[in-house]
């Protein structure tokens, strides 16, 4: 309701506004709700916001007053409507005498589409083509703007900002959509989870042909997800292509040629990827010469819910990775669909995020392999006084020097390049690895796809432990085990590896194996801590950790049996 509400109120003339709700749980509390917040919004909230001009327009996020509230015209007055619009908020307001000065509002419109078992619904991208197809019926308005049901708009004065890139006559005829960059509200000052998504590949490919679409916080031109414009265009092909309902035809007001001749689910967002954004932007944007612009204001267009959670973490970064793998694996694999429809930089950038998962493999082989060697004293490394070992410093330090650079030049802090390092290394040996398995089997048929969609609740021992920078371990053992095995295994190997080291007093040649279980520990540390230390409910159960011993040392003797016989 605070989503729907901040976007009523936006400062934007209220008969070219219509704002749709798309309900895909289709739910008569979400419609009875719809109306109330409705009322709330044209008897108070809108009249409120426009006579004082506040910026803050979510009222959850207003009446929170995290940002003290300092409005352009404060004074008595204000204070004391205020009150009273406060006071409606927290109780019905049905019961209030609800005034109705004619204020003029936009048209808001409740959508809930039929949902069949038969039928695949296509989640997100589903429910957004309905939305554009009926929106086609009421208003066909030529922009519009995306927008998750867990975000609301903090700047009312967005659609502004972005009709002044789209209405600029030098980039207009070729511009595709604004994207806003996605940030939270309630991501704590630890954010141990690295849920800010610190993003500067947007940034890098705004000098290209534009960022991709983040799924949410970007205006579209209805136009670019329809087609290529062309003029005279027989009305049965276009019926082959955008479906058989006239009125929905006679809605372009002008023709278009369809998008692509090769298929016809090429209208809207498509289909074949659960990061629907991202596939819908490569395919059906950028690769037909749309361009878009990336629009970062100082005060933050739109504000979301990031995850707070290791579960919600992984379990959306196991979608994300599971999407673009998809994609990486289909024919539009960028490297293959996309040379000569974009440049060559603007394929990498694609490239890079398609193709991002496959580090699990590389990162599984890091924690395993030196390990086992080391505590069967094999060097797989050159030892510290050759001239080899350089080279390998340099690229293991220029790497994580990179790293830090990028963090510290967008305002982060070394915590939160640990934070950032560590989730990279938790993700890719969970999510990435269950991301690709999920997108192969899909590939081979052996999987239905599915959207998770993350949890928008969390409990009070939640918050706390997030609170506090403490990783909340409840989540699934699938998720968990492998972080806690890998943990073990490099425990076990760096003590073996410097007892090694004492005993044969011989180190130099151990070195970069014994300095790998290190950096892997002590990244791990939280690990450790929650296997051992720690008693609250986010610590990792004792069985799991029982399993993951159970496990280790069944991988370090098979492994070192495997070694043996193999280099005898
Ligand atoms: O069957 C579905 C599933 C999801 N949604 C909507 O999709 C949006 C995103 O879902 P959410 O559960 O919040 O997932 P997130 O992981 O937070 O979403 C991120 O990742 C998605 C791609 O996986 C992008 O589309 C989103 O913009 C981006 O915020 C929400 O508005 C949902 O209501 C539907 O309408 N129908
Ligand atoms: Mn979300």
């Amino acid at each position: 309701m605070n989503t729907v509400i901040s976007a009523i109120a936006l400062d934007y003339p209220p008969d070219k506004l219509h704002v749709y709700l798309s309900d895909d749980g289709g739910c008569s509390v979400t419609l009875e709700a719809m109306k109330e917040a409705w009322r709330f919004a044209k008897g108070y909230w809108v009249p409120f916001c426009r006579a004082y001009g506040i910026k803050t327009r979510c009222p959850e996020a207003y009446f929170l007053g995290e940002e003290g509230n300092t409005e352009s015209s404060s004074g008595s007055e204000l204070m004391a409507d205020r009150e009273r619009v406060k006071v409606i908020n927290d109780v019905s307001f049905d019961e209030a005498s609800q005034e109705d000065d004619g204020e003029e509002m936009p048209v808001l419109v409740y959508v809930s589409r039929e949902k069949r078992p038969s039928l695949p619904h296509h989640f997100k991208a589903g429910a957004l083509n309905v939305l554009l197809r009926v929106s086609a019926m009421i208003s066909n308005s030529p922009y519009i703007l995306v927008l998750d049901c867990d975000m609301y708009c903090n700047d009312p004065t967005s659609a502004r900002q972005a009709m002044c890139f789209h209405l600029d006559p030098k980039i207009s005829p070729s511009l595709g959509f604004v994207q806003f960059p996605q940030k939270f509200h309630n991501i704590s000052k630890t954010d141990v989870y690295d849920s800010q998504l610190r993003n500067v590949l947007w940034q890098g490919m705004d000098g290209l042909q534009g960022p991709c679409v983040s799924g949410t916080g970007f205006y579209i031109k209805r136009e670019a997800l329809y087609a290529n414009p062309i003029k005279d265009v027989d009305v049965m092909e276009l019926k082959q292509y955008f479906g058989p309902s006239n009125e929905f035809i006679k809605s372009f007001g002008r023709h278009y040629t369809p998008k692509d001749h090769q298929h016809s689910s090429s209208v809207g967002f498509l289909y074949l990827s659960v990061v629907e954004d991202y596939f819908t932007g490569l395919v059906n944007l950028h690769c037909k010469g749309w361009k878009s612009v990336y629009c970062d204001p100082a005060r933050p267009a739109f504000l979301g819910a990031g995850t707070t959670n290791l579960n919600d973490v992984l379990v959306q970064s196991t979608r994300w990775s599971s999407g673009l793998v998809e994609v990486a694996l289909s024919r539009f694999c960028p490297l293959i669909y996309v040379p000569k429809k974009m440049s060559a930089l603007q394929t990498m950038c694609y490239g890079e995020q398609a193709f991002f998962p496959f580090y699990f493999l590389p990162l599984w082989c890091f924690a395993t392999i030196p390990q086992l060697c080391l505590l069967n004293g094999i060097a797989v490394y050159p030892e510290a006084s050759n001239w080899f070992f350089m080279v390998f410093s340099f690229v293991f330090l220029s790497s994580l020097s990179k790293h830090i650079q990028e963090v510290l030049s967008t305002g982060g802090s070394m915590s939160s390049w640990i934070n950032e390092q560590r989730m990279w290394m938790i993700k890719s040996v969970t999510c990435h690895l269950y991301g690709c398995l999920d997108a192969i089997m899909k590939r081979l048929g052996m999987r239905e796809a599915s959207f998770m969609t993350t949890n928008k609740v969390i409990d009070d021992e939640q918050t706390r432990l997030y609170q506090t920078g403490k990783i909340d371990f409840q989540t699934s053992i699938m998720l968990l085990a492998p972080l806690v095995i890998l943990t073990i295994v490099n425990v076990v190997s760096f003590v073996g590896g410097i007892t090694r080291a004492m005993v044969a007093g011989k180190f130099s040649d151990m070195f970069i194996q014994v300095f790998l279980s290190l950096f892997i520990v002590t990244m791990g540390y939280p690990v450790i801590e929650g296997m051992i230390l720690r008693k609250d409910k986010g610590r990792i159960p004792p069985s799991v950790t029982i399993l993951s011993v159970l496990v280790s040392t069944i991988f370090l003797s098979l492994g070192s049996l495997v070694l043996i016989v193999f280099l005898k």
